[in-house]
């Protein structure tokens, strides 16, 4: 698979604090990439170096298959959690101005703004003041300028945060869109139902190391731990019913549901042997479900960076 973007032994450094060591990783095309992390973590030290604000003291960055240069910055949409705009401009002004920086002539800058406003209903916005808009309209603006010049790589730090929910869900379908068409998208966030939801590969930065990337699906399967979820039809004597399984099994909780006459239980099996438990389950009682838990993006993560705590 080709890769939009590869880092090879990042490492950056603040006088004696180090932000990044010895990062690598590959960021396939056309797709969209979780980078993740407590706070501190180092991933706006390593967006920024993506984006030539600050650069790396050692390793090599590939951008489309190149090393990384200035010229690149014309395919690269960067959209930072810090935002600004000028308050005293007006919204098309200041958009127009933005989409300049960006390379775009004035009048293919006109016609794509023009596009962007219609398609997130904001073109009544155009002679506002931004000193005018909420936060949230602000921020499509921004969101606007960062798309505008069809970048190859688009970089999105909590491209959410500050919008309500139905305006979260526009632009959450409009990145989805983007992708779609082929961009490439790194996203970094702490919410991790929007992971969940959106990235198919994320890597996992923890006190400036990579402790985890790869495919999520691949992941969540090396994570799981042979967690069932259990439902146990009875018509009474749920106690007696759940001390024979304690006996026996591993049961993490449990509890009776009164209505459905459903006794439920979370239970760690041993690693083999998954039939023949549900085959002894069965002889006890109708077994309603019987599903093995996937580990969330959020299990993963606390897991993963609690493991490594402990290991230090
Ligand atoms: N310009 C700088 N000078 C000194 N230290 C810095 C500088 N920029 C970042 N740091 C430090 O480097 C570390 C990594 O910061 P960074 O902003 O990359 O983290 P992050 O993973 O983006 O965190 P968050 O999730 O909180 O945004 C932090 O300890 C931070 O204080």
């Amino acid at each position: 698979m080709e890769n939009i973007l590869v880092a090879k032994n990042v490492s950056k450094t603040y006088g004696n604090y180090t932000a990044l060591s010895n990062i690598s990783l590959n960021i396939p095309k056309n797709c969209i990439y979780g980078l993740l992390g407590p706070n501190g973590a180092g991933k706006t030290s390593f967006i920024r170096i993506i984006n030539q604000i600050t650069h790396q003291d050692s390793g090599e960055i590939l951008f489309d298959g190149e090393p990384l240069a200035q010229h690149h910055i014309a395919h690269i949409g960067y959209l930072p959690e810090e935002r600004g705009l000028y308050k005293s401009m007006k919204v098309g002004e200041q958009a127009l101005y933005l989409a300049q920086l960006k390379g775009l002539s004035k009048s293919e800058a006109k016609e794509k703004l023009k596009y962007w406003f219609d398609r997130l209903n904001i073109g009544d916005w155009w002679n506002k003041k931004i000193q005018e808009l909420s936060k949230g309209m602000a921020q499509k603006i921004q969101f606007i300028v960062t798309v505008l010049h069809d970048p190859k790589l688009l970089i999105f730090d909590e491209p959410f945060s500050g919008f309500d929910p139905i305006n979260a869900n526009i632009i959450k379908d409009e990145i989805l869109q983007l992708k779609e068409k082929g961009t490439s998208i790194i996203f970094s966030t702490h919410r991790m139902e929007s992971v969940e939801e959106l990235c198919e590969y994320i890597a996992l930065i923890h006190k400036s190391e990579k402790i985890l990337d790869g495919k999520l699906s691949d992941i969540k399967k090396a994570y799981k731990n042979n967690i069932f979820n259990v439902g146990l039809q009875t018509q009474e004597n749920a106690e007696k019913l759940i001390q024979e399984l304690n006996e026996k099994y591993h049961i993490l909780s449990s509890g009776f549901d009164n209505v459905e006459k459903q006794l439920d239980f979370k239970v760690q099996l041993p690693s083999s042997h998954t039939a023949e438990i549900l085959s002894e389950l069965s002889k006890m009682a109708n077994v309603n479900r019987f599903e093995e838990t996937i580990p969330s993006a959020n299990d993963i993560f606390i897991q993963t960076v609690n493991n490594k705590d402990n290991d230090r």
